[in-house]
């Protein structure tokens, strides 16, 4: 049986790294009472929280946090007509927080998530594993047997060519969860009193070629290189589908890494997921996901995004020509999708514009 850690046994670390680089976004319909057991971890950090749903509610957050709020009046606010591409009433809408946010680090991690314990009983600082895992290199184009090659008392084994050993900039680290696991709905059903005790002490790198089943709720990704990529759909109210925000944009994130040739990791960190979904209310939002992912996959395993794809905002808009083309046979949503990923980009763009000087994301021009 696994637990989680009190908040007292959650110590603060001795210096919060990048805590001017990094923002914390959280999606949310409730009051963040649990940032209460992340004190000592998140409260050197800007907190960006996107209220979903009703947005006359009030949010109550636990004093002592810097951040801001927006809820959906914000949003319409701030990107007009564009705010169409920002899902509502589903967790989809965390990646406006990605867009307004002006650090190079995302953490975003959902309200139901506490603070794990590792096996000897010590607090698990999510946080710190995910900046360690940000500022390592991943190895996309050879699998180190020993995971983690960059990890204090691991190295690359024998036949590891040197000429790879320098590795490549890591974009996003994908954490996991203890406790409830992210199950899909037909799983969950079959195994409602499943629990996940495992706590396997590794990071790999996902080596290229190969995609995955990104989850949104323990990520961090570094904005500069894959921010504009990270865009979590059209999700939720009005739509035929949900639960499917974070396998998009995995699936979109993970070719452009391939193709700019940036690190993807999954494994450490573990938070503890305190609370199972509806599955049934879980069944109708990503049924149609469950049967449109055997063509959504075979499309990602092979798109080839051209040379002059240079960066992140050229990469995703081909992308999203590709998706008009090829995905609009599957079901007329997919046309509205496109069109949307195209409407992210430019709301991205229109608040982040290059400054003077700057490489655009992706490899150095
Ligand atoms: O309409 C909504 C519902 C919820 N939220 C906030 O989003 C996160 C996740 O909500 P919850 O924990 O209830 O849902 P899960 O099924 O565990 O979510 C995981 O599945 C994926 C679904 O897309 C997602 O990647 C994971 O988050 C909480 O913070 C809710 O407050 C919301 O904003 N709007
Ligand atoms: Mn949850």
């Amino acid at each position: 049986m696994v637990e989680p850690a009190t908040a007292t046994q959650a110590a603060a670390p001795v210096m919060p790294q990048l805590k001017d680089e990094l923002d914390i976004v959280i999606p949310t319909i409730r009051n963040l009472d649990f940032l209460e057991m992340w004190r000592p971890f998140f409260q050197p950090y800007h907190l960006i929280i996107v209220q979903d749903g009703d947005p006359s509610k009030t949010i109550k957050v636990p004093p002592g946090f810097d951040y801001e709020l927006y809820n959906r009046n914000d949003i319409n606010k701030i990107l007009g007509p564009k705010a169409s591409c920002i899902s509502f009433k589903d967790s989809a809408c965390r990646c406006f927080g990605y867009m307004v946010s002006k650090k190079k680090y995302i953490f975003t991690i959902d309200d139901d998530c506490f603070v794990a314990k590792d096996p000897s009983g010590k607090a698990v600082n999510a946080l710190e594993q995910h900046i360690k895992n940000l500022l390592c290199p991943s190895t996309p184009f050879f699998f180190n047997t020993l995971y983690d090659p960059f990890r204090e008392g691991a190295d690359f084994v024998r036949g590891y060519p040197f000429s790879l050993r320098e590795g490549v900039p890591t974009a996003v680290s994908h954490g996991l969860w203890l406790n409830i696991p992210d199950y899909d709905a037909p799983t969950q059903l079959v195994k409602p009193l499943e629990r996940n005790t495992r706590f396997v002490d590794a990071v790999l790198t996902i080596p290229k070629g190969t995609l995955f089943p990104m989850c949104g709720m323990n990520l961090a990704f570094d904005r500069d290189l894959i921010g504009p990529a990270m865009y979590f759909g059209l999700m939720g109210d009005g739509q035929p589908i949900g639960r499917y925000d974070d396998m998009w944009a995995g699936w979109c994130i993970k070719v452009i890494c391939d193709h700019l040739g940036l690190g993807v990791k999954t494994g450490l960190p573990y938070i503890y997921h305190s609370k199972a979904s509806n599955p049934f209310v879980n069944l109708r939002k990503e049924y149609k996901g469950i049967f449109w992912q055997e063509e959504i996959i075979p499309f990602f395993q092979q798109a080839v995004l051209p040379k002059d794809c240079t960066t992140v905002q050229k990469c995703y808009v081909e992308l999203a020509k590709q998706v008009k083309e090829k995905l609009s046979k599957v079901d007329p949503y997919f046309d509205k999708l496109a069109d949307a990923m195209v409407t992210w980009i430019k709301a991205w763009d229109e608040l982040n514009p290059p400054t003077a000087g700057s490489v655009p994301n992706g490899k150095a021009a």
